[in-house]
């Protein structure tokens, strides 16, 4: 289940008799549906009650651990079950949330690696690319570029594309599949069973499909299923609906267990088709995937150089000779742009928090003391 030694250890610190670590598979209004080891034997699937106050602090996520106990004394059936507290996450996915300007959603927690699928027809889009990846260096996971649909383009542009987003994706892997003529799938295998091989020696690594709607991201996991052969995942419900009967549009992330092979196995988290992915978190996501721009700022004359006209700024004369492509900067800068600003949105949601959280002890002390001087 991924059960890697920091989730362990601090299990340890916080377990009491008759709680147990399980893993979130699937999140809903009522709970959350986990994977957990009730009885020391096969992993099941337990629907758990997450108390209100916990999930005011920090609602759970597809992929977080958590600590689990019965509600009552005996009953270790589904049901029974309630969230205690989530552990600390290790690395997670983050996004802000649609529509608002000063919230985080995470989409899903603790993922070894991410693998961004654009599309090679008419989705391909660098910029795209570029704030995927900017969102899963930010979460601290490593992400691979999965340029899906392979054959739905002539050979020269899908050779064209391909090196653009190698260009791109400085450091990251990059592979072109397509699940119908098989170009690529062993490419993608290899991506998979590397991360089995690398990541967990005696846990399995977690991986995320993340990409819009309809670049084949079910269609990957569904293929990956099958690889061995086998029945598919151990989680149920998701990878039946995945399997076969027309198209499966996600509705909600979900995680399920790959196949095992040759005693080693891999988790795979299928997120929806995200329209709008907005940046969230003021940390090197940005930074790393814009290495290259970094590097030439520290030729800039000044510190804080925005290489937006300054004298002297290193990166423009990149652009200018032809070192740097325009269309690079810009998109980088716009990132910026977009970090600082919903940053600075994000500090005041907090404050006006901060501040009605205040006004309301005030308001409970003042009615403490005037009762007390009646
Ligand atoms: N030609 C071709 N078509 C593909 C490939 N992968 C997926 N498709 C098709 O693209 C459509 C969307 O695929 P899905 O796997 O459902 O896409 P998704 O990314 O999971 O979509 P959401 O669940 O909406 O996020 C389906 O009609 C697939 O048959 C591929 O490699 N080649
Ligand atoms: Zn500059």
């Amino acid at each position: 289940m991924g059960f890697a030694p920091r989730f362990a250890e601090e299990f340890e610190l916080h377990a009491t008799p008759g709680s147990l670590p399980a893993r979130v598979v699937r999140v809903d209004a009522q709970g959350c549906t986990v994977l957990a080891v009730p009885n020391g034997g096969e992993a099941v699937e337990l629907h758990v009650h997450v108390p209100k106050r916990l999930a005011r602090k920090r609602a759970p996520a597809v992929g977080d651990w958590a600590i689990v106990r019965t509600k009552g004394k005996g009953g270790e059936r589904d049901g029974d079950f309630v969230v205690r507290k989530l552990l600390e996450r290790a690395t997670s996915l983050t996004r802000r949330a649609a529509g608002s300007s000063g919230r985080a959603q995470v989409l899903a927690a603790n993922l070894d690696r991410v693998l961004v699928c654009s599309s090679l027809d008419r989705d391909f889009k660098l910029t795209r690319l570029e704030r995927w990846l900017s969102l899963v260096h930010e979460g601290g996971a490593e992400p691979v570029v999965v340029l899906t649909k392979a054959g739905l383009v002539d050979e020269a542009t899908r050779a064209r594309r391909v090196e653009a987003a190698r260009e791109v994706a400085l450091g990251v892997s990059v592979i072109a599949v397509d699940r119908f003529t098989g170009v690529g799938l062993d490419a993608l295998d290899a991506c998979v069973l590397r991360a089995v091989e690398e990541d967990a020696s005696s846990w399995a690594p977690t991986l995320a499909l993340v990409g819009s709607s309809g670049v084949g991201k079910s269609t990957l996991l569904n293929y990956l299923c099958e690889l061995a052969g086998g029945e598919g995942a151990m989680a149920t419900g998701s990878i039946s609906s995945a399997h076969g009967k027309g198209r499966h549009t996600t509705s909600h992330r979900e995680l399920v267990a790959l196949p095992e092979r040759d005693g080693l196995r891999a988790l795979l988290i299928d997120t929806p088709g995200l329209r709008e992915v907005g940046l969230w978190g003021e940390g090197e996501g940005v930074d790393k995937t814009f290495a290259e721009i970094g590097a030439l700022a520290r030729g800039c004359r000044f510190g804080d150089c925005q290489h937006a006209g300054e004298p002297g700024c290193a990166v423009r004369a990149a652009v200018d000779e032809g070192r740097l492509e325009g269309r690079r900067l810009e998109a980088y800068r716009r990132l910026v742009d977009e970090r600082e600003t919903t940053a600075r949105r994000a500090n005041e949601h907090e404050r006006r928090r901060h501040e009605r959280r205040f006004a309301k002890e005030v308001r409970r002390t003042i009615r403490i003391k005037r009762g007390r001087e009646d």
